[in-house]
């Protein structure tokens, strides 16, 4: 179980635990539009095995068995996004009924569960129809989305506890128009370029249009890494130091200093949309919380060969998870403490916090990466970070993206071909913490 006590976070402090529409819903059916995701995933090599979210966990009919699982569980709250196609099928427009009526239930059972529902507008499952006309790419997208957060927050905005716009904006720009990993799959630095404005762009156009309804509770949740030189070779530490601008400082300069970093500006050049600082006012529109999702350090090396961002990856020496990524709980903290130093002192909330491990419900790696990572929120805590939550990744396995089902995420173990759900280890240590009891629905 965790070394750490309840009492140790305070008693308003949150617990949550966290899933995305397009990654556990399924419920391709009543009125829902296609996304980018059905269409990058029907793509042969873009998720491995060819998996897709077609069924996922079907919490389109199962929602009400996973959210006992996070009241039994004895969590606060949920982190839950909503679908834009499952709302607007295409995108603008018509909205579907039968879509308002899922979330309506949805929230209704987390209220009446007494779990705080904590909302993503935005967790990358793009209506494909709005794809059809530049999606992200096409700066009108701020105007599009804007009108979508209108239209949920009409719905559903008196009963969220709170609201995201966009679930990490560089996985939305950089790893899907730049790496092209992700939907819609460009490896394109100009797409990249306009994107990651764009992105931003968007996120603080809705926040205008969303104050002006008079939603309260508003921020987004950004991804971060520690990002570190892969030697100490200055070539490297600048490669360090220019990853952590790509990463980390474009989004973090870009909400709380209304300006990009000039590191990253140098390596997009050209390619930046024409008179983009006319937004940043837009951009860095004041929020009333900020999410940070955080999994692990990155280690970097100058790559001469590349002319735009001239960096390359190296593999760390640290202990991995199942995805491959290093445990470095260390990070958690100095990100925390970084962003309430030198960008902002409003609420903090680990939105996202978790690791892959192989199948199977006994899971005491990830028991123990939790309880690193809890010890360095509070670690951050008694530094001067204002954190307010913490939301473990993810309540269940689930479509991890381009690693399709293989890779397991899950307090809660899925067995996709019967969807059976089954407790893991890692979720009786959260049960233990929130309830004091460890037992089992
Ligand atoms: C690069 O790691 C990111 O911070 C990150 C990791 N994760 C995420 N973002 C996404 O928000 C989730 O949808 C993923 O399922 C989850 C696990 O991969």
């Amino acid at each position: 179980m965790f070394t750490h006590k309840r009492a140790d976070f305070g008693q308003d402090f949150i617990f949550g635990a966290a899933t995305a529409s397009y990654q556990i819903e399924g419920g391709q059916t009543d009125g829902r539009g296609s996304s980018i995701w059905d269409t990058f995933s029907a793509t042969p090599g873009n998720v491995r095995d060819g998996d897709t979210g077609r069924v996922a966990c079907d919490h389109y009919n199962r929602w009400p068995e996973d959210l006992d699982l996070l009241a039994d569980g004895g969590f606060d709250a949920y982190r839950f996004s909503f679908a834009w196609p499952r709302l607007i099928p295409e995108g603008t427009g018509a909205a579907n009924p039968k879509g308002i009526d899922f979330y309506d239930r949805l929230i209704d059972g987390m209220l009446e569960r007494g779990l705080k529902p904590f909302a993503t507008l935005y967790h990358w499952d793009l209506p494909s129809a709005l794809q059809d006309r530049g999606g992200w790419m096409n700066r009108d997208i701020a105007a599009w989305f804007a009108d979508y957060a209108v239209l949920v927050n009409s719905r559903f905005g008196d009963r969220l506890a709170a609201t995201a716009t966009i679930n990490e904006p560089w996985c939305v720009a950089y790893l899907s128009h730049m790496l092209g990993i992700h939907a819609p799959g460009y490896r394109d630095i100009r797409a990249a370029a306009r994107v990651s404005h764009n992105v931003l762009l968007t996120h603080g156009t809705a926040i205008a249009a969303l104050r002006a309804e008079g939603a309260k509770n508003l921020g987004i949740v950004c991804n971060f890494e520690s990002a570190q030189p892969a030697s100490d070779s200055p070539e490297d530490r600048e490669a360090g130091r220019l990853w952590d601008g790509v990463f980390n400082r474009w989004y973090l300069d870009g909400l709380f200093k209304g300006r990009y970093p000039d590191d990253v500006l140098a390596q997009f050049g050209p390619h930046m949309p024409q008179a983009y600082t006319d937004d940043m006012a837009v951009v860095s529109a004041p929020l009333d919380w900020f999410g940070i999702n955080y999994y692990s350090r990155s280690l970097w090396a100058h790559d001469p060969r590349r002319s735009a961002f001239p960096l390359r990856q190296v593999e760390g020496p640290l202990e991995k998870t199942a995805i491959g990524w290093e445990i470095y709980p260390q990070g958690l903290e100095d990100i925390l403490t970084r962003i309430s130093d030198d960008y902002t002192k409003l609420p903090l909330y680990v939105t996202e916090n978790g690791m892959a491990e192989v199948e199977g419900t006994d899971d005491p790696r990830r028991v123990a990466y939790y309880d690193a990572h809890l010890g360095s929120v509070l670690a951050a805590r008694q530094r001067g970070a204002d954190v307010r939550g913490y939301f473990g990744w993810s309540l269940l396995d689930n479509f991890e993206w381009a690693e399709g089902y293989d890779k397991r995420f899950g307090l809660v173990h899925v067995d996709y071909q019967t969807q059976k759900r089954t407790p893991k280890t890692s979720y009786r240590a959260f049960q233990t913490l929130l309830t004091g009891a460890n037992n089992p629905r």
